[in-house]
């Protein structure tokens, strides 16, 4: 329970304590341990950036974190609700109100449903699909991330990478969702049309309150879209602080060793490739 007396207001994701555990490459070996004692909060309207270099661990906790495994160790409550002892039915019931949005913007869609039925499938799945008001619901989704209905008539193979993104953005939206986490969700497009994803990012975070847990291994990147940043390496949170503040020292064992693991951490970002900050 929240302490009544603690005037800060309760996180929409409390973190604590995460484990997860991957079987090891045979059957004899010891288990990975891909996520090591992971501790972090977002609050709504908030965009958390967890960083590292590939392999530290960030895709094995949002998986945790989305009730898609559960974890070995750790708790992960969601508006106060234990996600990591709750049934399947209680899993279902919640899960509209945390929705991820994935890297490869065409693997995340069928090849075979136009972006009509793309979009109205979660809708769907959540029984929150009506007849009558379903097509002009799935217009408005369109509308909200930036396409025209006409692309709804639309298969992915006919959309460009950022458009499937949007469509992808479009999903995670459809159940009126209070936390995105989203993995990746624009280092497969290119830089041009990067910038427009992450301006729909930023405009639907105000417009809608959203807190995002918000993976990426591009600092650069992190620090311009995020408000808070946690760095992760080899499964633990290394450092964590206002976005503007992390890793900026050189000297700091873990830039050091980040630097070389991810080139691009004190490369510039490519203004063409970066929106405004929030
Ligand atoms: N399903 C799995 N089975 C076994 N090992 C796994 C599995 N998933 C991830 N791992 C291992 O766990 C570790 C963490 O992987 P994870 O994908 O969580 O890292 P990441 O930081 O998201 O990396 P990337 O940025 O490359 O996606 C890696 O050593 C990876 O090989």
């Amino acid at each position: 329970m929240d302490d009544p007396n603690d005037p800060a207001p309760a996180p929409l994701l409390r973190v604590r304590d995460l484990v997860v555990r991957h079987p090891g490459p045979t059957r004899r070996s010891a288990p990975l341990t891909a996520v090591d004692g992971v501790s972090f909060d977002v609050h709504a309207g908030e965009t958390l950036a967890l960083v590292g270099e590939s392999g530290c661990g960030k895709t094995s906790a949002a998986t945790a974190v989305l009730g898609l495994r559960r974890p070995d160790a750790g708790s992960v409550r969601f508006e106060g609700t234990e996600l990591t002892t709750l049934g399947e039915a209680g899993l279902r019931a919640l899960r509209p109100a945390f929705q991820p949005v994935l890297q490869d913007p065409y693997g995340s869609l069928s090849p075979r449903l136009r972006v009509r039925d793309a979009v109205a499938e979660p809708l769907r799945i959540h029984g929150r699909w009506e007849r009558a008001t379903g097509p002009d619901q799935v217009d408005a989704l369109l509308g909200k991330v930036g396409l025209d209905p006409a692309h709804g008539d639309r298969f992915p193979h006919e959309l460009s990478g950022g458009q499937c993104q949007r469509v992808g953005i479009a999903r995670a939206l459809a159940c009126e969702p209070r936390l995105l986490v989203l993995d990746e969700p624009v280092s497969a497009l290119d830089p041009s049309v990067r910038a427009g994803v992450l301006n729909l990012l930023n405009g639907l975070q105000d417009e809608l309150g959203l807190g995002y847990l918000f993976i990426c291994h591009d600092l650069p990147l992190a620090r311009h879209i995020a408000h808070r940043v946690a760095v992760m390496h080899r499964g633990r949170i290394v450092e964590t602080g206002p976005a503007r503040r992390v890793l900026t020292d050189p000297e700091h064992p873990y830039t050091r060793e980040l630097v070389r693991a991810v080139p691009s951490i004190h490369g510039a970002p490519s203004e063409s490739s970066l929106p405004a900050a929030p």
